[in-house]
């Protein structure tokens, strides 16, 4: 995957003067320009986010499989045998009371934990015992409930970490100062600068992560995460803590993530967000797979229901 092809003079530009947000830097710039400039300015941006998106994906053939998964912790099982697949284009939303699983299954599918029995495969191969890095580098990126940023970090610094996972120089390829080290060093800036953009906060590329507001925090996540170039894109509540109208905003730019040709996993406790973003849901209770379909018919599902009683109507709607 080349991640410069598509970097733009505005870009570059930015990066001699990350943070800027002053007329002159790239926020002005984009607020001067007139909707076909911008028009472009954004596709350009995208190629750079998503080089491959153009590259027809076969949409609904499956990316990752969850297979007759149990997970105990002692006597807990947190994970009863549970299976379902994520296909790739998607967005499937995970959901269930407290308690459930949700994380679990995140946690199984990124290495932080491995199934006492079953299999998670991604393109069909069995994780097996890969550790975390291995799987980042197969392809799962993921976010956290509690957002886990490098505080003393700036915002873009965040993000070029996340496309480290995709260099092919290593550690001695530094060391040598290797041609092919300053290039990776160089298109991963870019690439950062280029996912700021995306996910909407730019204008703080310079800042520390600790000193964002709370929502930037949120989308640095994302950012960082995209930036691994994942297969699977995995947000633990993504808009915990957000309003209604910043949940909206946050719906729209997973939409488009999936439109780049993303697939995303997604778990919310907010059922009216998640019945609305994704194409598909899987419900868990007590551990268990209890429903998996669209969201309409998920909706109607005596099982669901009985397991979200208690929860108003406004709610699930
Ligand atoms: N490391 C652990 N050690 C022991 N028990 C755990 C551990 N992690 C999770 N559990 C238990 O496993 C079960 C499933 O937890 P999990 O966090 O996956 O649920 P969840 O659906 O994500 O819940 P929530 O919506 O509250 O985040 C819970 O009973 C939880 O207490």
């Amino acid at each position: 995957m080349t991640t410069t092809s598509g970097s733009t003079p505005e870009m570059r530009h930015h990066l001699d003067d990350p943070g800027t947000d002053q007329p002159g830097g790239l926020v002005g710039e984009v607020a001067r320009m007139s909707a076909e400039e911008r028009a472009e300015h954004e596709a350009e941006v995208a190629d750079v986010v998503a080089p491959d998106r153009d590259i027809e994906v076969e949409v609904g053939e499956t990316l990752l499989e969850m297979r007759d998964v149990t997970l105990s912790f002692g006597g807990l099982v947190a994970l009863d045998s549970v299976s379902f697949s994520i296909r790739r284009g998607e967005i499937l939303g995970l959901i269930g009371p407290n308690g459930a699983g949700k994380t679990t299954c995140f946690n199984a599918m990124t290495g932080v934990y491995r199934p006492s029995s079953g299999d998670v495969l991604l393109e069909g191969r069995p994780l097996g015992r890969l550790k975390k890095s291995q799987i980042t580098r197969r392809g799962i990126a993921r976010t956290f409930q509690n957002i886990r940023l490098f505080g003393e970090m700036t915002a873009l610094e965040n993000v070029v970490v996340g496309t480290d996972a995709r260099h092919r120089t290593g550690v001695l390829g530094a060391l040598l100062r290797l041609p092919r080290h300053h290039r990776e060093e160089r298109e991963g800036v870019e690439r950062a600068m280029a996912l700021l953009e995306f996910v909407g906060i730019a204008d703080r590329a310079a800042d520390k992560a600790k000193n964002l507001p709370y929502g930037y925090q949120r989308r640095l996540e994302i950012a960082r995460a995209l930036a691994t170039e994942p297969k699977l894109l995995c947000l633990d509540e993504p808009a915990a803590g957000f309003n209604p109208a910043e949940k909206e905003e946050l719906m729209g730019l997973i939409r488009e993530i999936r439109d780049d040709g993303y697939t995303v996993l997604l778990i919310d406790h907010d059922m009216k967000l998640v019945m609305g973003v994704t194409d598909r849901l899987v419900v868990l209770e007590f551990g268990k797979k209890i429903a998996d379909g669209r969201p309409a018919e998920v909706r109607e599902d005596p099982s669901v229901i009985a397991a979200y009683l208690g929860v108003p109507d406004d709610d699930v709607a």
